[in-house]
């Protein structure tokens, strides 16, 4: 990232986050996005419209690609917001865009980074605690936000996140250095872990978490996480399960309370989800550490089963 002047960013799979991204970043540097063909003709056409926290109007300057032919050479920093499930395939198809490049990832779940780590030197984890959907082609919501975006060196040049953080700053998104970000992706999983699939189950905002007939459930996935976080060795920032289960029923969910998370989308639009780097993930590395996970085994085969029977 040399020009931080006129930086040049390709974000890799914009839909809701990278579109939103996008948008932000236009005022502060040339900004690719490598997008589906009906968002790309969208854009071209009238520009991106964003709505909601992060600013609402129509936004000009993006410039949408659908290959990795139609992006210039100067690229300065990448970053990948596809969903977890099409993080090899498109680094498959960028890998000569990538190569070489600082690339950083706001992608939810454990697991991405280090497929990055293959196609790049330089890698940067990073967390988004903000609701975004897809109200259309080319066309975003940014609904809520609960905490700033977190990167982190993961790899390679550890210079490369504090020059993305200035960038991502000075478009007036509320960011911060994660001198861990390993436990960051953690951090940001537990509230995805709670959440996610039983929103996506129930066709229900994040408030349902709190319900009475739910937060049993959560409690489960939660201490289940815990254990198997302590057993990898991970440091989350609050010292037990319970103490995180206070922050999350009385500062994130009531944040969120009114809006759906990204794998109730997936699961709405029959797509598959990203369960297997969240609760599925817990599951498998609770099983190597013969640590029992019944709540996330279950609520893991349930999301599968609705992937494999749309409604
Ligand atoms: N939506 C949200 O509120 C939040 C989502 N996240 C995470 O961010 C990531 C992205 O989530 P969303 O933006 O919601 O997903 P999304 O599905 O809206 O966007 C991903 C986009 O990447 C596109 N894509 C995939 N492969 C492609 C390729 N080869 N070429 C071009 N485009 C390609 C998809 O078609 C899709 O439009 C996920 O890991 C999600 O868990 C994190 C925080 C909040
Ligand atoms: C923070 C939250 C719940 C915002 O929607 C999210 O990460 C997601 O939707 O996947």
């Amino acid at each position: 990232m040399k020009s931080l002047q006129h930086p040049v960013i390709l974000i890799l799979g914009a839909g809701a986050v990278g579109l939103s991204l996008a948008g932000k970043l236009t005022t502060v540097a040339r900004v690719y996005a490598a997008c589906r063909a009906a968002h790309a003709a969208a854009i071209r056409e009238r520009g991106l419209i964003m709505e909601g926290v992060w600013g609402d109007g129509t936004v000009g300057g993006i410039t949408p690609v659908t290959g990795p032919d139609e992006v210039p050479p100067a690229v300065d920093a990448v970053v990948i917001t596809a969903k977890g499930t099409d993080t090899r395939a498109i680094c498959e198809e960028y890998a000569g865009v990538i190569r070489g490049r600082p690339m950083a990832s706001l992608q939810n779940g454990i697991g991405n980074e280090e497929i990055i780590a293959e196609y790049t030197d330089t890698v940067i984890g990073g967390t988004v605690t903000t609701n975004f959907s897809v109200a259309g082609p080319g066309r975003v919501r940014v609904q809520s936000e609960s905490a700033p975006m977190h990167l982190g060196a993961w790899s390679g040049d550890g210079g490369a996140p504090g020059r993305l953080i200035e960038i991502v700053r000075s478009a007036g998104i509320p960011v911060e250095a994660d001198d861990d970000i390993r436990s960051g992706k953690w951090t940001k999983a537990l509230l995805n872990i709670a959440v996610n699939p039983l929103c996506a189950l129930l066709l229900a905002p994040v408030g349902v978490a709190a319900d009475e007939n739910i937060r049993e459930i959560v409690v489960g996935l939660i201490r289940e996480t815990y254990a198997v976080a302590d057993a990898e060795g991970v440091r989350l920032p609050w010292a037990t399960a319970d103490d995180y289960l206070a922050h999350l029923f009385s500062v994130q969910v009531p944040d969120f309370a009114a809006v759906y998370p990204s794998m109730y989308y997936d699961l709405r639009r029959g797509r598959r989800t990203e369960i297997d780097l969240l609760n599925g993930y817990v599951a498998r590395l609770g099983k190597r550490h013969g640590i029992p996970t019944p709540h996330n085994r279950c609520i893991a085969g349930l999301v599968r089963y609705a992937e494999a029977h749309p409604r």
